[in-house]
């Protein structure tokens, strides 16, 4: 790895210089061959024992530069002015052959200066959930962090469930900035540094933005088009606090995420959001209200006049719903083989979803059904899909390339594999037990989730509903 730690170089406020703390008996679990391909990187190389002590953070690569990133965030809502990477070390940065910059970080390597109460450590199933979560959604088309590797530490980690053995998840991304880095320094009026940021994320996420404006409206796109693409295949991202809303539009922070089985739209997820601030539905609203603290941070370089500046941030944080819309449009249209859908097409895809939500279809199998012929099996009451079908029919017919042609546009975006609850959840008791082949398959099958054959074990949805109602949460 040859290191270029642009982040490093910025001011020391930025962040605490750390480095991991050595575990007991470092383990491989996996390298992601694909993914170290991308990056120029050579997998074989990587799985060497050296790199596997990298991985645990036992060893330094030379040129690395560790350190733990500042930020702050709203949390639930609430203000927390000190957050920062509290168990996640940041190495520094390569150059991939294509000239695309790489964060190499380590979660669950140890304590750092903003662990607060942490021991700076992730278990074996977290990792492993937001390694198969993660390179599903890569896979799937969706802006997200990676997994590079994941290594076992041979050391315990306390958990409310008791004794569970500690694992560290190599993490790559195209930046690690997040909303909470903008108010880490816009709540200390630190404008100097506000600048450095905004060039960086410039730079490194939305070339061609032009100065706080620039990047404000660049931001709300990113993060619109992305939110609509989670909508489109029923995932719940779980804790979108700003700390873990990504400036670049990434998805980030698999902690309590999930791919809903049976659609509800309302459906909380996660122990630690018993409110259902974080449902699905509440996705778009919750975006917007983050991007709207990512203005309040930029107003200083927005425009020396205040009003002026507030006026011009308030537009860029209103345009997410035109862009939101859009993309939702294009995403829920292809999914019921539409190649342009309209607006009055609004009407036919929400009557879907009224329809799933009442009878308690599988998302991802209703959808998908729709390409195979199946929808209907996916509906308790096969007449309400029946009287739905007769105005889709008409739709369609006047779409280029009649049936056929809809069904390749369904077949592409809607997946027959997601990373269900219960197969990750099965994955996860596998490996803890030390067999980790269910998580080599499940990340197999997750690698081709338009292409699985009708008759992969991995297409099946949970028998029964309560099996994702189980609430779980990511630490
Ligand atoms: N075990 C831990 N030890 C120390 N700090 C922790 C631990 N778990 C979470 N934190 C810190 O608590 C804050 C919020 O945690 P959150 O669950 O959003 O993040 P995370 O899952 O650790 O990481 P990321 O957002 O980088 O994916 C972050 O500052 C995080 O570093
Ligand atoms: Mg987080």
């Amino acid at each position: 790895m040859r290191f270029d730690n642009s982040y490093a170089r910025l001011p020391e406020r930025f962040y605490a210089r750390q480095h991991p703390t050595p575990v007991a008996v470092p383990g491989l679990v996996a390298v992601n061959a694909a993914l170290a391909a991308e990056m120029g990187l050579d997998p074989a190389e990587l799985s060497r024992p050296e790199w596997v002590e990298v991985f645990a953070g036992n060893r330094i690569p030379k040129g690395a530069d560790p350190l733990a990133q500042a930020y702050a965030g709203h949390q639930f809502g609430g203000w927390v002015p000190q957050l920062g990477d509290g168990r996640a070390i940041l190495l520094g940065e390569i150059l991939g052959p294509d000239g695309r910059r790489w964060d190499i970080q380590l979660k669950g390597a140890g304590r750092t200066p903003f662990s607060r109460m942490g021991d700076g450590r992730a278990w074996l199933g977290p990792v492993l959930r937001e390694y198969l979560a993660s390179e599903a959604m890569a896979a799937l088309g969706v802006p997200t962090t990676r997994a590079l590797a994941a290594v076992t530490t041979g050391e315990p980690v306390w958990r409310e469930e008791g004794r569970l053995p500690g694992a560290v998840l190599c993490r790559v991304a195209s930046s690690h900035i997040r909303v909470g880095t903008f108010q880490y320094f816009a709540a200390r009026g630190d404008t100097e540094a506000l600048r450095l940021l905004t060039d960086m994320a410039i730079a490194r996420h939305h070339p061609g933005a032009e100065g706080a404006l620039g990047l404000l409206q660049a931001a709300v796109a990113a993060q619109a088009r992305l939110v609509a693409q989670w909508m489109a295949l029923g995932f719940i991202h779980g804790v979108m606090n700003t700390d873990n809303a990504h400036v670049g539009g990434l998805t980030i922070d698999y902690g309590p995420c999930a791919f809903m089985d049976v659609f509800h739209p309302d459906r909380v997820f996660s122990s630690i959001d018993s409110y259902g601030r974080y449902a699905w539905s509440n996705q778009p609203q919750i975006a917007v209200w983050n991007m709207a603290q990512l203005a309040s941070c930029l107003l200083p370089l927005i425009d020396p006049d205040e009003t002026r500046a507030v006026a011009l941030a308030t537009e860029a944080v209103h345009a997410f719903a035109g862009i939101y819309q859009a993309e939702w449009l294009a995403r829920f249209g292809a999914k019921i083989g539409l190649a342009a859908a309209r607006a009055e097409d609004e009407d036919l895809i929400g009557g879907l979803l009224d329809l799933m939500a009442a009878e308690e279809a599988d998302f991802t199998r209703a959808f998908r059904g729709l390409a195979e012929g199946t929808a209907r099996d996916e509906f308790v009451a096969g007449a309400a899909f029946d009287a739905w079908a007769g105005g889709w029919q008409a739709r369609l017919a006047q779409e280029p390339g009649g049936m056929e042609g809809a069904e390749a546009r369904m077949a592409a975006a809607n997946p027959a594999v997601i990373p269900r609850n219960h197969r990750v959840q099965e994955a996860i008791t596998a490996a803890v037990a030390g067999d980790f082949a269910p998580f080599h398959r499940l990340h197999a099958a997750l690698a081709d989730p338009f292409g699985a054959p009708p008759d992969s074990p991995f297409r099946t949805a949970p028998l029964a509903d309560q099996v994702v109602r189980r609430t779980f949460c990511g630490t």
